[in-house]
Order: C-alpha cells, then sequence, then structure tokens
C-alpha cells in the first residue's frame, strides 16, 4: 500500500521501433552492473510522468513522453516502490550521460538477455506483450 511516506521510483520503459531501452547501473555498488528501466524518484510536487520525463532528459539527454502505466507497484526497499511506465521517444538518441554505463536496445525475444534488477523482472511479461504487439 502507498503511504504518505512512500515515495515512487518510476522507470521508463522507453518503446521505440520494436525495441526497448535497458540501462546498466554504474552506481551504488550493491546495483551497479544489473540492468534497469532508467528512471528515478518522484521528487515532492511531481507527478511520476513529469519525474520520468525529467529523469530521461537528465540521464540519457532525450525529450520522451509517458505513455500509460504498467499495472503493478514493487517494493524496493522500505519507503520507495517502483512504478513502469512506457514511454515514447520524441528527440534525440539516448546516451548514458548519468548512472549507467551502457544501454542496449533490446527485442521481445532479447528481454532476457541482461541481468535486470529484481523488482523490473516483474513487468518483463507486460512490456513483452507491447513490444510483440507494436511489431
Ligand atoms: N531508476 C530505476 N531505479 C530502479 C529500477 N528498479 C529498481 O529496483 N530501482 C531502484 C534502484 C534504486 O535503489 C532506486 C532508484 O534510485 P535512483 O538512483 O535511480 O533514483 P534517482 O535518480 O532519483 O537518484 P537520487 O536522486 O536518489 O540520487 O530504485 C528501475 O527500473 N529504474
Amino acid at each position: 500500500m502507498t503511504t504518505r511516506e512512500t515515495r515512487i521510483v518510476v522507470g521508463g520503459a522507453l518503446l521505440h521501433r520494436g525495441r526497448v531501452l535497458a540501462a546498466r547501473r554504474s552506481a551504488p555498488a550493491e546495483t551497479a552492473g544489473r540492468w534497469e528501466f532508467p528512471g528515478g524518484k518522484a521528487e515532492p510536487g511531481e507527478t511520476p510522468a513529469q519525474a520520468l520525463v525529467r529523469e530521461l532528459r537528465e540521464e540519457l539527454g532525450i525529450e520522451a513522453r509517458a505513455l500509460e502505466r504498467i499495472p503493478g507497484a514493487w517494493p524496493v526497499r522500505a519507503g520507495l516502490e517502483l512504478h513502469i511506465w512506457t514511454a515514447e521517444l520524441l528527440a534525440g538518441t539516448p546516451a548514458p550521460l548519468q548512472d549507467h554505463s551502457e544501454l542496449r536496445w533490446l527485442s521481445a525475444a532479447e528481454l532476457d538477455q541482461v541481468d535486470w534488477l529484481d523488482q523490473d523482472r516483474f513487468a518483463l511479461p507486460e512490456v513483452s506483450r507491447r513490444l510483440t504487439e507494436a511489431a
């Protein structure tokens, strides 16, 4: 359950030409090397969709639009839960400017080729379904 103390971290499943962008974390040590949907914590007063647009601009240097939330909320740790939104690329080419050491565009068939953070795995079937529908 989301309480007033719970913060949301929003990850963006950026869908483009039948692929989704996966990002390899560069820090901190506990999660470095694992793959995630780029994004970050929503600031007070910011909607998750707004936070996602801001984080994708900061981390990847792109302009993107949040599309829809994938149903579900997954605890990251006490007081922090993960939401995943699909997003579309409006302008730019994603680059690992901040927080990531590598980016990969994955097709539905390639989704299990990277070592996702545990919480992100819950959203993979829905991401796969959207990639397959778009193909
Ligand atoms: N961005 C992102 N974080 C995720 C995902 N899955 C997952 O478990 N996390 C975890 C990793 C971190 O513990 C936390 C998000 O932290 P973050 O470091 O990305 O957030 P932020 O950019 O706002 O960073 P900061 O301001 O707190 O430094 O959520 C995901 O798909 N994307």
